[in-house]
């Protein structure tokens, strides 16, 4: 599969986040949002052709118990990231998938936790969000919020999906204003959990 990189540092966002963590990212992606802050991952070429194996050898030397497996849309690759997730899952560690929603992630559920970026309006993407309907309670959502255009979009998505059964995680696009978002959700007692990419606050990779 083609890996752009792989790092360790403290898992900055969704569910698990401030746990030690191990990444490994892919190359390449079917989208290309606004406000993307991995453009060094996007294409296909800016990867290094990487084996199972080497990757399973790396998780291992660095003896982290959680790995995040991001990009670039690591479902691109999916022939070659099923068998990966099922190797770290035997050795007994967990995985987290970064996803943009729009590739089916059924045959990587029984490894890993998938979590399903939902693309709002400022992003200039869309989700499939048919997908939504995939996610169980150990699986979770996210959506990147950049204005209050997105805020509402994100709010009619939950109103039409009462039986998700994921939970949901919110974040502002870096560097945009948060304190809106903050005050809305407190005011609409919205039952999501707000985050900031932690790694970018404390300057880690
Ligand atoms: C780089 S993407 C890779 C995985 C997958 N392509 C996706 O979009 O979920 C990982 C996460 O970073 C988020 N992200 C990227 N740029 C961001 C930014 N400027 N501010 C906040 N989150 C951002 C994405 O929305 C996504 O949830
Ligand atoms: N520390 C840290 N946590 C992360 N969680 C998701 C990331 C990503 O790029 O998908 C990421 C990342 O790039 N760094
Ligand atoms: S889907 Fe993910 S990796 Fe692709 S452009 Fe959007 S944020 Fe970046
Ligand atoms: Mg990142």
């Amino acid at each position: 599969m083609r890996i752009t990189e792989t790092f360790v540092s403290l898992q900055g966002e969704g569910l698990r986040q401030g746990m030690p963590c191990m990444f490994v990212r892919f190359a390449g992606c079917n989208l290309h949002c606004a406000w993307c802050d991995t453009r060094y991952s996007l294409n296909n070429s800016q990867g290094v052709e990487t084996t199972a194996e080497e990757i399973m050898q790396a998780v291992i030397v660095s003896g982290m118990r959680y790995v995040c497996i991001t990009g670039g849309e690591p479902l691109l690759q999916k022939e070659e990231l099923v068998p990966l997730v099922a190797a770290i899952h035997e050795a007994g560690v967990f995985v987290d998938i970064e996803t943009n929603g729009t590739i089916p992630f059924g045959e990587v559920q029984e490894y890993a936790s998938v979590c399903m970026d939902v693309k709002c309006p400022s992003s200039g993407e869309m989700s499939d969000l048919s997908l939504l309907d995939s996610l169980r309670p150990e699986d979770s959502v996210k959506f990147v919020i950049g204005d209050e255009a997105d805020y509402l979009y994100m709010v009619e998505v939950l109103a039409a999906h009462p039986d998700l059964r994921a939970p949901v995680c919110i974040t502002p696009v870096f560097g945009t204003d948060a304190k809106w978002l903050i005050e809305t959700i407190i005011a609409e007692k919205l039952p999501v959990r707000f985050q900031l990419q932690l790694h970018k606050v404390v300057n880690i990779p």
